[in-house]
Formats: structure tokens, C-alpha cells, sequence
């Protein structure tokens, strides 16, 4: 919502949760999502970050360790984003992931690199996405398996599940829920959507109708059966 430092101390005082997105960077913004963070512990509400284009650029990577470092309930990426956070050899470009990143080898190699991360900061809950949603937090794993291959067409679709977590969180759902219900959410809107336009399965009529479920699905109080996922 900002990123002016003024606002901090009015925000904090009606905030449940703080998402710190770096997708567009800068020094002053860096600043800033610092001290934003350091509000929030102050504050006890629970911090999101994700860690837009982390793959691209040394100095993004720069921002997300010190980020990492301070603290935050919930680190999340997609596949190649976390990649590079675990210091494994990553093939995204821009902000996208890549396919050589998401296969069940390199996904392997993921969970064991984040694991480790856990056990530097085991207060972090790490969330990478992708065709599967690989969750570690402390030594719990989770693999999510909701979700259509069009998630990955349009961008955004990451900073949505970001902004839901952080929701979930802020309303006072445990850090493991909240990340399974957030991902898990966003992708059943996503399958709901696919269903109800197949017939103009464009990208832009897949985009707004899984925007439409974001309201709609929960309607279905038995959405949650739809989840699909295992623990590992
Ligand atoms: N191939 C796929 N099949 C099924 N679901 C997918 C696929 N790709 C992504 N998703 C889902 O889409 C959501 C966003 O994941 P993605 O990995 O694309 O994030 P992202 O790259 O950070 O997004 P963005 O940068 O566009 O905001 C997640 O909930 C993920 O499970
Ligand atoms: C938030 C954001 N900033 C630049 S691109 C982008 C969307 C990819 O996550
Ligand atoms: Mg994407």
C-alpha cells in the first residue's frame, strides 16, 4: 500500500499483516522495506515477502538475504526465485521460472536447500511455487498440487497468492494454514475458472474469471475438499 515511511505509524495501528513485494526496486524503497519490517515486529504483525525477479539481478538477491535476515513469517517465490535464495543454480529470467527449475529432481534439490534455510531461520514458513507448490517450514514439508498451467501465463498470479497469505495471516490463521489455504485457494479459483470459460479459453477470459472466483469459491463452504497436496 506505500512506500513512504511517514505512513508507517498510522498504517501500523490498523494493520494485521504486511506484505514487502521487491518487484519494483530501489534504494529508497529498500530503506524502506527494512524499516517496515522492523515496524512490524514492533508491532507483532507477521510479515510476507516475495522475492519478485530474485533470479535476475545481485543486487535483488542482495535485498532478499538482508530481508530474509530480519526475520519474516513467510518468504515465498516461484520455483527459480527460491532457487536463488538457497543459493542453488537457478534459470529464471525477469520474473518468470523456468521449466528446467520445476522438474521432480530440481524440486527435490529445492526441499532439501530450503530445509537447510529452516534451519537458519526456523521462524520462517518458505513457500516456492510453480505446477507444484513445495511448502517447508521447520521440518514440516507439504507439496500442493492444485492449478493450472495458465497461472503461469499471465503476471501477478504470485503477488495475488502473497497478498493472500498475508490476509490469512492478519486475520489470525496459524503460519502453516495460511500459506496451504492461500496457495491452495488461488488455485482452485484458477481450476473453477478454466471450467466456466472453456469454450474462450483465452488468457484474458481465464485471467478475469479466476480473479471472479477470488470472491465466488468460497461461497462453497466444502471448497477445501477440492485440495490437493501431500506431506512429504
Ligand atoms: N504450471 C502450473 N500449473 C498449475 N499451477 C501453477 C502453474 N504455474 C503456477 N501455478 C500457480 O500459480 C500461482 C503463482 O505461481 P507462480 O510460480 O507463477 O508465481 P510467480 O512467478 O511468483 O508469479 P508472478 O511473478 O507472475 O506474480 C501459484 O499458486 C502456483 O501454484
Ligand atoms: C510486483 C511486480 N513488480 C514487477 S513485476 C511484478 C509482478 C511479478 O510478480
Ligand atoms: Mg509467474
Amino acid at each position: 500500500m506505500t512506500e513512504d515511511t511517514r505512513d508507517f505509524s498510522d498504517l501500523y495501528e490498523q494493520v494485521g499483516g504486511v506484505l514487502i513485494n521487491i518487484g519494483h526496486l530501489s534504494e529508497e524503497k529498500e530503506t524502506a522495506m527494512e524499516l517496515a519490517m522492523e515496524e512490524a515486529h514492533k508491532h507483532n504483525v507477521p510479515i510476507v515477502v516475495d522475492n519478485v525477479g530474485v533470479s535476475s539481478s545481485r543486487i535483488r538477491k542482495e535485498v532478499a538475504n538482508k530481508l530474509l535476515s530480519l526475520e519474516p513469517t513467510v518468504v515465498k517465490g516461484n520455483v527459480s526465485e527460491m532457487r536463488t535464495l538457497c543459493n542453488l543454480a537457478s534459470h529464471g529470467k525477469g520474473v518468470d521460472a523456468a521449466e528446467e527449475d520445476q522438474d521432480s529432481s530440481a524440486m527435490k534439490e529445492l526441499e532439501e536447500g530450503l530445509l537447510a534455510l529452516t534451519k537458519i531461520h526456523p521462524n520462517t514458513c518458505f513457500l516456492a511455487t510453480g505446477p507444484s507448490d513445495l511448502v517447508v517450514y521447520q521440518s514440516q514439508v507439504l507439496l500442493l498440487q492444485n492449478g493450472i498451467e495458465a497461472l503461469d501465463k499471465f503476471t501477478g498470479t504470485g503477488d495475488v497468492v502473497g497478498a493472500l497469505i498475508a490476509t490469512l495471516l492478519g486475520s489470525g490463521v496459524d503460519v502453516l494454514p495460511s500459506v496451504l489455504q492461500a496457495v491452495s485457494y488461488f488455485n482452485l479459483c484458477g481450476e473453477k475458472a478454466l471450467e466456466i470459460v472453456q469454450n474462450d479459453a483465452k488468457i484474458a477470459s481465464i485471467r478475469e474469471e479466476t480473479l471472479n472466483q477470488l470472491s465466488l469459491l468460497k461461497q462453497n463452504e466444502s471448497w477445501q475438499n477440492g485440495i490437493k497436496g501431500d506431506w512429504l
